[in-house]
């Protein structure tokens, strides 16, 4: 079997630098790569662009907007891991869990938007519980979380080296650029309300989701996204009301680093039956960002669908 072929427009970058990684055991892909002085020339991508199966975008959204189009006119079909796309018409949302058909949809398109790493964790825990009816799709949802420092990519990465502050709140004003794709792909009609911080960490991300609810549902939650996620194989569902045993009842942002994998936890307290803490832990590189573009990658090309999507261990 010949290899496929794919063009990481934003190679050097730090989603593009793991996704390389990650590919570089890839029995069936081949990464073609642009000598770094031409990364920007326009003629150049455009030519790699022609020449490869799929090119996969890990730039600024600008820049990607711009690479998008260079594709579209190359024809050749594009994986997008910024935020440009996510909710525009004709693209496709790349989280293959999101809702039956998805995979499908992803495989047979020629544009697919990678969701953002905090995005992952409030849509995988909301979707399935909104769209049925589980959860109100008109109450203001309140989200926080914290990610590792490589969330915001070599500025930020470059920033840490130095040292950086243990814990910084950012997003302050109800504008981060993930609440469209929460809102939309979680079907909410109201606008949540999303907050996030950074942390002196590099990898890992924790995002809460507090729900008020009628007393006594909060098993009935965690059934439901027990039965969504069933048969899928990077999201786990652990047991309700479970926490690490060793770590209980703390939680930190690391349990999946290196891996494509979430977790969601479903938190309740007998004594206030009326509300259930929803959280969700992934790696921001991986199931936020690389590991889940490798797996849209292998998704689009007909490809087993886990295969080369952890991080290789060193
Ligand atoms: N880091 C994360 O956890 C996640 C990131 N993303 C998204 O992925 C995308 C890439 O992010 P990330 O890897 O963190 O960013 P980085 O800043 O680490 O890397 C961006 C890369 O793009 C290159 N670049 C910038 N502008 C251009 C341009 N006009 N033409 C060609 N290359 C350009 C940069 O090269 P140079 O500056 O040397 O020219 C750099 O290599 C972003 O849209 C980000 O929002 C998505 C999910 C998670
Ligand atoms: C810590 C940090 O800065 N994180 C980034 C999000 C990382 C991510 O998911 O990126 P994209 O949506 O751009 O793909 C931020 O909040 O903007």
């Amino acid at each position: 079997m010949s290899l496929y072929r794919v063009f990481i427009d934003g190679q050097a970058g730090t989603t593009g630098l793991q996704i390389r990684q990650r590919l570089a055991l890839h029995p069936h892909i081949e990464v073609v790569t642009i000598a770094h002085q031409l990364r920007r020339d326009n003629q150049a991508r455009r030519e790699l662009m022609a020449a490869v199966d799929v090119t996969v975008l890990c730039l600024p959204d600008d820049a990607a907007r711009e690479s998008a189009q260079l594709a579209e006119d190359a024809g050749c079909r594009v994986l997008d891991a910024s935020s440009a796309h996510r909710t525009k018409p004709g693209w496709v949302f790349g989280l293959p869990e999101l809702a039956p058909g998805q995979r499908e949809t992803i495989a047979s398109a020629r544009q697919v938007a990678n969701p953002g790493c905090y995005a992952t964790g409030g849509i995988s825990l909301l979707r399935p519980l909104i769209s049925q009816g589980l959860l109100p799709d008109d109450a203001v949802y309140c989200i926080n979380a914290i990610s590792g420092y490589t969330g915001g990519g070599n500025k930020l990465v470059e920033q840490y080296a130095e040292g950086g502050p243990a814990y910084s709140a950012y997003a302050l004003d109800f504008s981060h650029k993930h609440i469209p794709e929460i809102q939309t792909w979680s079907q909410l009609s109201a606008r949540p309300v999303f907050q996030p911080a950074v942390g002196n960490f590099d990898q890992g991300m924790l995002v809460f989701i507090p729900v008020v609810h009628a007393a006594g549902h909060s098993r009935d939650l965690h059934t439901a996204l027990q039965q969504w996620y069933e048969a899928e194989t990077f999201v786990k569902v652990q047991a309700f009301n479970e926490i690490e045993p060793t770590t209980a009842p703390m939680l930190t942002p690391h349990g999946t680093n290196g891996s494509n994998n979430i977790e969601l936890f479903v938190l309740a307290n007998p004594a206030y039956s009326d509300r259930t803490l929803l959280i969700a832990r992934l790696d921001n590189l991986g199931k936020g960002a690389s590991g889940a573009a490798v797996q849209n990658l292998n998704i689009m090309l007909g490809l087993p669908e886990s295969l080369c999507t952890n991080l290789p261990v060193a």
